[in-house]
């Protein structure tokens, strides 16, 4: 085959047709099947966001309510899989453990032939399901606590909560909570989704799949960005130092975390609504001052960078949030990860539909084709 240009990192090359989700970069919009992000933040929730995703339409209040009904049931973790969470080095990272999870799940789960549906939805009820559980049972056990069982009648969010904490959250934990979730469900051909339709579009299972998502997910350059966001502003400290840190990183190129997108040339349009959501959360428990110093290193990197499209991306203020929550800083990415396997599913899916097997081409940069040398002739 002939060689093309190459394209690094495939920027803007369409890997796939999809339905799921839309961004406009430049004017700053992202929608879920046609609704804008910004109204269902406010409207939805992430059963009904999850449904959303994958059946292509909102559900109706009884579809909805069975749906959320089958989530409850699916919580409870396999005892080979509760096992090796409690068995985990103290010290490993959680999207390490996750993605080793993940795999475990699929293990210990009936077998996803490609092409079956009601295997298909089973997987995804299990995942949807499971994945928060094995974030909180996991931070259960590093933290030397007994797991908790998880409330079937509580939503995806509030039993993630209580199933960490031990107790039932108060509705604004539960609904800030619920938003973070719904605005980290779906991001059209990011990276993680790419790396989960790639491996999917073997015919390998959705467990494996979903693995190959985390994997990608906690890179610092996607997900992983949300936890380093944090400690960016704990080490800078105070308002004071952020210019004087942020000009240090200008001079030496480095990469400020939190900022920067391969699609938006605006703030993200998540980035202003977990911004709000962190204002919420202040009106109601106090503020956090790190808030301030995330705000005045906005200013000082938008009036530095902005002309080149640099923003704040969704990362940026999720953690912020998270904290305020309570949740520890090494658990924001497993977060995101808990709110992407809905979009994850949904892109497995409609690989499903229309599967191509994943195989681009490559620019051949190495030596041309030249006799074996024996050993003993090696200089
Ligand atoms: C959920 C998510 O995945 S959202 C993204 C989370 N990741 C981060 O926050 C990490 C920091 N951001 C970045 O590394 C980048 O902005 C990315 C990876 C997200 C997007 O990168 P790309 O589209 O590949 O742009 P690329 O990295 O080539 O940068 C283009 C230019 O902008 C600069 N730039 C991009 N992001 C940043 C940043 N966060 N801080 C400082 N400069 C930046 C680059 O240095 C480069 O400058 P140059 O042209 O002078 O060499
Ligand atoms: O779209 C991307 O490249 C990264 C991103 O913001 C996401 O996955 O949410």
């Amino acid at each position: 085959m002939a060689q093309k240009e190459l394209v690094p990192g495939l920027a803007g090359v369409p890997a796939a047709e999809s339905a799921i989700s839309y961004i406009d970069g430049a004017a700053g919009i992202l929608q879920y099947r046609g609704y804008r992000i910004e109204e269902l933040a406010v409207e939805s929730t992430f059963e009904e966001t999850a449904w959303l995703l994958m059946e292509g339409e909102l559900p109706t209040a009884a579809q909805l309510e069975s749906f959320r009904k089958e989530l409850g049931q699916h919580r409870e973790l396999p005892s080979p899989l509760v096992s090796m969470l409690h068995d985990m080095p103290k010290d490993a990272h959680p999207m390490a453990v996750l993605q080793a999870a993940v795999a475990a799940l699929g293990a210990c789960e009936p077998r996803v032939p490609f092409g079956d549906e009601a295997a298909f939805r089973g997987a995804w009820l299990r995942l949807l399901s499971a994945v928060p559980s094995i974030v909180a049972t996991h931070e259960r056990f590093r933290r030397g606590q007994d797991p908790i069982s998880p409330d079937p009648t509580l939503s995806t969010a509030g039993n993630f909560l209580l199933q960490l904490t031990g107790d039932r959250p108060s509705k604004i934990a539960e609904r800030i909570l619920d938003c973070a979730l719904v605005l980290h469900a779906d991001h059209t051909m990011n990276a993680s989704t790419f790396a989960a339709r790639v491996v999917y579009g073997t015919q390998a299972d959705p467990y494996a799949s979903i693995c190959g998502g985390v994997g990608a997910l906690s890179g610092p350059l996607h997900g992983g960005a949300n936890e380093r966001v944090l400690a960016s502003l704990q080490s800078i400290g105070s308002v004071e130092a952020v210019d004087a840190w942020a000009q240090d990183q200008f001079a030496n190129k480095g990469k400020i975390m939190g900022f920067g997108h391969r699609v938006y040339s605006v703030k993200d349009p998540r980035s202003h609504a977990l911004q709000s959501l962190a204002v919420k959360l202040f009106d109601e428990l106090g503020s956090t001052p790190i808030y301030d110093v995330a705000l005045k290193l906005e200013q000082v990197v938008v009036d530095r960078l902005g002309d080149k499209g640099i923003h704040p991306n969704v990362d940026f203020f999720s953690g912020i949030v998270y904290s305020k929550l309570g949740i520890p800083t090494d658990q924001f990415t497993p977060i995101f990860a808990i709110a992407r396997t809905a979009g994850w599913m949904a892109h497995l899916h409609e690989q499903m539909q229309d599967n191509k097997l994943y195989r681009p081409g490559q620019v051949y940069v190495g030596v041309a084709e030249r006799p074996y040398v024996p050993i003993g002739e090696r200089g």
